[in-house]
């Protein structure tokens, strides 16, 4: 059977238990919201294909758990992550405190050109807010992120910040492959230039001793 994409990436859900991230997942790749928590088990993944520049991606998407006696588990899958979702929970200040060591074991164990986002879910609870939108902003400018607020409940930037994560993907890999061009064009131009350098007709006649 043919395949039905052209690339595949694979994506990291990351933040405190909680927070939303398998919500979020489920609303992304369902387009449903189940308003119980189950919390996750080690890691589960969910498959979706969009469409970025004509192309077809297939995302993976890994939901990891929040809780840290699965950090040991969790952690095996950052090695292989090519774009990270930092989840925090708006009306949870301690969830968004602890981006900073979500960040440093990205910073540890993942890929050093992983592309990075930073996400505040359950924007609709307005009402129990305790990071303002500015500290989030703040801290996503600290990492050199770019910053979503969402709502897995309303659906409020979800596909978004899915489909951004996965257009930095795409675009990391697109400056790889033309880098890879460059250098091989490089390669090229110098070969063809020690081949005219090195070619007999490039050099005066030779002196005959006999
Ligand atoms: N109001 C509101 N509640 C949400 C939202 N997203 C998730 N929740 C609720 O938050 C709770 C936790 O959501 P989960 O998606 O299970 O959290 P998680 O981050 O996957 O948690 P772990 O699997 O333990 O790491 C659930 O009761 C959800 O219904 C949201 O956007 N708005």
């Amino acid at each position: 059977m043919a395949k039905q994409y052209d690339v595949l990436f694979r994506l990291l859900l990351l933040g405190d238990s909680g927070v939303g991230k398998t919500c979020m997942l489920r609303r992304f790749t369902e387009g449903e919201f189940d308003p119980s928590h189950i919390s996750t088990i080690g890691v589960d993944f969910k498959m979706k294909t969009i469409e970025i520049d004509g192309l077809k991606v297939r995302v993976q998407i890994w939901d990891t758990a929040g809780q840290e006696r699965y950090q040991t588990i969790t952690k095996q899958y950052y090695r292989r992550a090519q774009g990270i979702i930092f989840v925090y929970d708006i009306t949870n200040m301690p969830s968004f405190q602890h981006i900073a060591k979500w960040a440093s074991d990205v910073d540890e164990y993942a890929p050093d050109d992983v592309q990075t986002i930073l996400v505040g879910n359950k924007a609709d609870e307005e009402f129990s807010r305790q990071v303002t939108k500015d500290q989030g902003k703040k801290l996503a400018e600290t990492y050199g992120m770019e910053f979503f607020e969402s709502s897995a409940s309303t659906s409020n930037n979800i596909s978004e910040s899915f489909i951004r994560v996965t257009e930095l993907v795409l675009q990391a890999q697109k400056r790889d492959v033309n880098d890879l061009l460059g250098s091989l064009d490089n390669y090229l131009d110098r070969a063809v230039l020690q081949e005219e350098k090195g070619s007999p007709d490039n050099h005066a006649p030779r002196t005959c001793a006999c």
